[in-house]
């Protein structure tokens, strides 16, 4: 059954009187959905996917392998994708939309690069503005001819054969790495890739279950990629998604008098960023019925807690990259000063998450103040609403942090452009409404 859709403005109650309570399981991990399509799309055979995140992203990702020429089907959430093989797509007909999704964008780059066919990539007006060249540039010393439009999308991918490369990464981002891999999958050698710091392995981890031979060296950076695998399709149950589990994580720490459990939520080392910090924090937070088939899973379960102020640098950024607003809401309820650092990435999300967190935290009256590269935030100060009117800057994970956030006011408040949360969350609130008991 498909849940209703948030709508663009959305009216935020505040003021729980019992805190949180209850069980949940949050919706499928995000970049595992849009890596599930893509992997299974290239892989020969059929590829079932469970618990699939039927959000805007992941469509976005569904609908341009379906251009591709990729069948593919969707039952609420499982999808059924019949394999083309790693040189089985065809020549899209229309412009493939990536929607907002960065993660669509730059994987199918790395992807179209080595086929032997043009594409042409556009996207909305926030993905329009963020950076390209970070994969393009890369993929272009593999052979690839990708023209970028002022460094963004548009974009034509001109397929091309490809070479593999020797590459140390300029970023610290999973997006490229993955890129890279899928274009080292159709090169006619080798490619080892250096990352600055480990990100999200989910690409390397998944192509290895999909039959692709890819090694990673102990120090987590190196990856080598050997080109032209027989790939095959799998069945996949896509945990919960962390990054979703995150917003209820920190409203049970912070709302007075929570507690709920959260069920089968991906606890790959590469994403579990927020749980380390809020166990660093002070928070009370357990797991249970712990798993791994694929992806390490389990059920946390989350008290409410008087949490202490933290420092944070650019080491644990990756893992926690997505989240870095909530540790920004951790801290503004924290009893001390807190640190963010080497965070300059949140600039080129969905929007500039730093600047936007700083607009919004001061309408809530919180004390923060703006560094290029993160934020220095006090908790000891009260937090007094200067205006009620706040506003999720066209961005899903902005949106619901505020909402968030909401629920720590004795005032009803209001969230403007709360549709962007169908990115990545369509049920979220939802969701929310089914631990609140007022
Ligand atoms: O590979 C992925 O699935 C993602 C990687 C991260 O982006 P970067 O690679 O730009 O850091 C993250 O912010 C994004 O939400 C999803
Ligand atoms: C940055 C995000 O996604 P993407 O880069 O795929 O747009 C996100 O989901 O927070």
């Amino acid at each position: 059954m498909e849940k209703v859709k948030t709508t663009s403005t959305k009216q935020l109650q505040g003021s729980l009187q019992n805190g949180l309570h209850g069980e949940l399981a949050v919706p499928g991990d995000k970049s595992i959905s849009h890596r599930g399509i893509m992997f299974g799309a290239i892989s020969e055979g059929t590829t079932v996917l469970h618990h699939f995140l039927t959000a805007e992203d992941c469509l976005s990702t569904l609908k341009a392998f379906q251009q591709l020429g990729v069948p593919i089907t969707r039952d609420g959430e499982t999808v059924t994708i019949q394999g083309v093989g790693l040189h089985g797509l065809k020549q899209a007909e229309q412009p493939l939309d990536m929607g907002n999704s960065g993660t669509t964008t730059r994987l199918i780059m790395g992807l179209l690069a080595g086929q032997d066919f043009p594409s042409e990539l556009t996207g909305d007006a926030s993905l329009s503005k963020r950076p390209m060249k970070r994969v393009s540039d890369p993929l272009a010393e593999m052979g690839a001819n990708i023209e970028v439009t002022d460094g963004h999308l548009p974009a034509v991918i001109n397929g091309e054969k490809l070479h593999g490369v020797d590459y140390h990464l300029k970023v610290a981002s999973a997006q490229v790495k993955s890129a890279l891999i899928l274009a080292g999958l159709q090169a006619d050698g080798v490619s080892i890739l250096v990352e600055k710091q480990p990100t999200r392995n989910h690409t390397e981890k998944m192509l290895r279950a999909f039959g692709a031979e890819i090694e990673t060296e102990s120090d987590d950076v190196t990856i080598t990629v050997h080109p032209q695998p027989h790939m095959h399709g799998i069945t996949l149950n896509v945990p919960g998604d962390m990054s979703s589990a995150a917003f209820f994580m920190v409203a049970a720490s912070l709302v007075p008098g929570s507690k709920i459990t959260l069920r089968n939520v991906g606890m790959n080392d590469t994403r579990t960023g927020l749980y380390s910090i809020l166990k660093r924090m002070g928070g009370k937070i357990s797991l249970s019925n712990e798993q791994t088939m694929g992806e390490p899973t389990a059920d946390l379960t989350v008290e409410a807690a008087e949490l202490h102020p933290i420092e944070i640098g650019a080491a644990e950024i990756p893992a926690v990259i997505d989240e870095l607003p909530l540790v920004a809401l951790l801290a503004a309820k924290a009893k001390g000063v807190s640190k963010i650092t080497g965070a300059g990435e949140l600039r080129v999300k969905e929007t500039d998450r730093i600047s936007a967190i700083v607009t919004e935290f001061n309408k809530m009256g919180i004390d923060i103040q703006e560094l290029d590269d993160g934020f220095v935030i006090d908790g000891r100060k009260p937090w007094r609403v200067v205006d009620s009117q706040l506003d999720s800057h066209g961005d899903h994970r902005i949106g619901m942090v505020m909402a968030t956030a909401a629920l720590l006011v004795n005032q009803p408040l209001t969230l403007t452009g709360a549709d962007s949360i169908n990115i990545s969350y369509p049920e979220f609130f939802d969701d929310l409404a089914t631990l609140i008991s007022r």
